[in-house]
């Protein structure tokens, strides 16, 4: 998956989902930190649809804990076949486990697994400058540099949809998105500004994040702007 275009990620932590998701979806993103097993399920995937594998940790909105086994299992997702892609967290990779996550990159890379590196500011919306300086190291590091900020107010979208705009016009890769309710309608229209990607749950009871349409409803949104 190069994400030369835009893709719309379909959201679960429970891959026999994955037939609900072909008809609106490019691609599954794993949630790997919400399932059981996540690893048996990957072995035992036959869907169509290829995989982004995202096993977030707990401080950045994440249920897994933030331990070796987490990065390795994420780099041992890349072995599957449909795995695609992985997500791995800025922090991480600028943490105190930065060698784990850097390997795990690296493990991607050899398997030909694109990768994506997020950064998650569940309080606010940092100032412009700040979001383009974040992209900008995530960029170092990935092959799309996702940034998800809580928008307090529409000028805070508005910033972040500029920032969006100018790494694309640089023909930087990026995908964004404002969460809340303030931020909501960033997700139908920031691809209109270049970002790459757009995350919507399976099951709609089930978001992975506040703010998120229904998968159905990102996709008819996002295809009637395009
Ligand atoms: O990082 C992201 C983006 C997201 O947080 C969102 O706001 O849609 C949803 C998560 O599942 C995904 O891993």
């Amino acid at each position: 998956m190069n994400f030369d275009g835009f893709v719309l990620a379909a959201s679960t932590a429970d891959l026999d989902e994955e037939p609900d998701a072909r008809d609106h979806a490019d691609i599954i993103e794993f949630r790997m930190d919400q399932a059981s097993d996540p690893l048996a399920a990957l072995d035992d995937y036959d869907g169509d649809l290829p995989i982004l594998a995202t096993n977030r940790v707990e401080w950045e909105g994440g249920d897994a804990p933030d331990d070796e086994d987490r990065l390795v299992a994420l780099a041992a997702a890349t072995e599957h076949p449909a795995v695609e892609a992985i997500d791995v967290e800025l922090a991480a990779i600028v943490g105190a486990r930065n060698d784990d996550a850097l390997w795990t990159i690296a493990h991607a890379r050899e398997r030909d697994a694109s990768v994506v590196v997020s950064i998650h500011d569940f309080e606010e919306t940092p100032a412009r400058e700040e979001c383009g300086r974040l992209l900008d190291q995530a960029l170092e590091f990935g092959d799309v540099a996702k940034l998800a900020v809580m928008a307090e107010s529409r000028a805070d979208v508005l910033h972040l949809l500029g920032v969006t705009h100018a790494k694309t016009e640089a023909g930087e890769r990026v995908a964004t998105m404002a969460m809340g309710e303030t931020g909501r309608h960033s997700r139908a229209v920031a691809p209109l500004y270049g970002s790459r990607i757009g995350y919507a749950p399976v099951d709609p009871e089930r978001a992975t994040a506040p703010g998120q349409y229904d998968l159905a409803t990102l996709r008819e949104l996002v295809d009637a702007l395009r």
